[in-house]
């Protein structure tokens, strides 16, 4: 388990280290484009999982739209910060 702020954290470091076998360095690679594409589809996946499935599968989506949403912000070299004065 880890928060949205340890996840951000992680990713950046992926980003800096780029590991090999990384999703998230393969993702950031693909480029903005492809990581948009995939924050829509997640999107529509917590929406029905919200409207017609569990709590925890409703979570499990979300935790994969703020995922897709991290590696966004970090192919677009933004930080936590530039989301939080938007808050
Ligand atoms: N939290 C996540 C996470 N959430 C979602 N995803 C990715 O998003 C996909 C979403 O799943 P779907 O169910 O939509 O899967 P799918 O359609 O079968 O997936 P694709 O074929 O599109 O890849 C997953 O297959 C993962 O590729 C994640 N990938 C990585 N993380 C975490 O990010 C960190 C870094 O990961 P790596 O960069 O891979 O080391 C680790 O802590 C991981 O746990």
């Amino acid at each position: 388990m880890k928060t949205f702020e340890e996840l951000f954290a992680e990713l950046s470091e992926k980003a800096r280290t780029r590991p090999e076998g990384s999703g998230t360095v393969a993702a950031l690679d693909a480029g903005v484009h492809d990581i948009g594409k995939k924050v829509v589809e997640e999107a529509a996946e917590v929406w029905m999982a919200a409207e017609y499935e569990s709590d925890d599968r409703a979570a499990e989506e979300i935790s994969q739209l703020l995922y897709h949403l991290q590696v966004l912000m970090l192919a677009r070299g933004l930080r936590m910060a530039d989301v939080h004065k938007h808050l």
